[in-house]
């Protein structure tokens, strides 16, 4: 039996101002330093030592992953940043308030665009900033690749081939994983990990900072899943994401 760690990052500052983000690259909050701390307290209480580490390309996933491991004192382990494990590209969405973009175009508009499979909101231009094109930090990446938009299925069809490729041989040399990611990056894993519908991913939200810890078998299916820590608080914090593309 392996056993893979998922979390994604601490509250950003565009979490709290609750933009749409994407691949922007804020850093955390106080508070979202202080979830990182508690991930990672947790994580040391329940006994986890990780041999190697994988994240985004982007600040918030990186800072709660050092944290985490400063916490665990295991700063030592190699740390892999990969653009491959970046939060989902939101278009031209990326800076605008949820709530007030929901007041515009509705409540279920927006729930398309952030939980639909395959609907991704309007593309950015190529010479917009905001395009990762534009970016030094995605230089050494073949600009075709780099998306000026994208719905959850282009993100499950950069992060999958990933997971599969570069992530999945070091558990199954016996490497313990952890893996600081977003949390559309994320729900991306978990759909393929637990063949979860293009219809009910819809329903999956992934609360910030909080450990997710997969047992797989031999062929990586789920022997089963669960969040370290409290569960009410978890739960509480995982409907809070669903809300913030209300207008109220
Ligand atoms: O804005 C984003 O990039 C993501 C994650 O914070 O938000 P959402 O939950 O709306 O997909």
């Amino acid at each position: 039996m392996y056993k893979v760690v998922l979390f994604r990052h601490g509250e950003s500052q565009w979490n709290l101002e609750n933009r749409f983000t994407g691949w922007t690259d804020v850093d955390l909050t106080e508070n979202g330093r202080a979830e990182a701390v508690r991930a990672g307290k947790l994580l040391k209480e329940a006994g986890f030592k990780f041999d190697i580490a994988f994240t985004s390309l982007l600040t918030r996933a990186i800072r709660t992953l050092w944290t985490v491991l400063d916490e665990m004192g295991q700063m030592y382990i190699p740390v892999h940043p990969d653009w491959h494990l970046n939060e989902r590209h939101y278009g031209a969405l990326q800076g605008l308030n949820k709530a007030e973009t929901a007041a515009q175009y509705g409540d279920e508009q927006v729930l398309i665009w952030r939980r639909a499979y395959a609907v991704a909101p309007n593309p950015l231009d190529k010479e917009d900033p905001r395009w990762p094109g534009n970016d030094e930090r995605y230089a050494h990446i073949p600009k075709d690749l780099l998306p000026t938009t994208e719905c959850l299925k282009d993100t499950v069809e950069r992060v999958i081939p990933y997971w599969e490729e570069t992530i999945v041989p070091f558990i199954k040399a016996g490497q313990n994983v952890v893996i600081a990611a977003h949390g559309n990056s994320l729900r991306a894993l978990v759909k393929h990990l637990d063949h979860i519908s293009n219809d009910d991913i819809v329903n999956l939200n992934i609360p910030t900072a909080q450990p997710l810890v997969y047992e797989l078998d031999e062929r990586m299916k789920p022997i089963r899943s669960y969040y370290l820590g409290d569960a009410e608080a978890i739960a509480a914090a995982t409907a809070a994401v669903a809300n913030q593309g209300k207008a109220k």
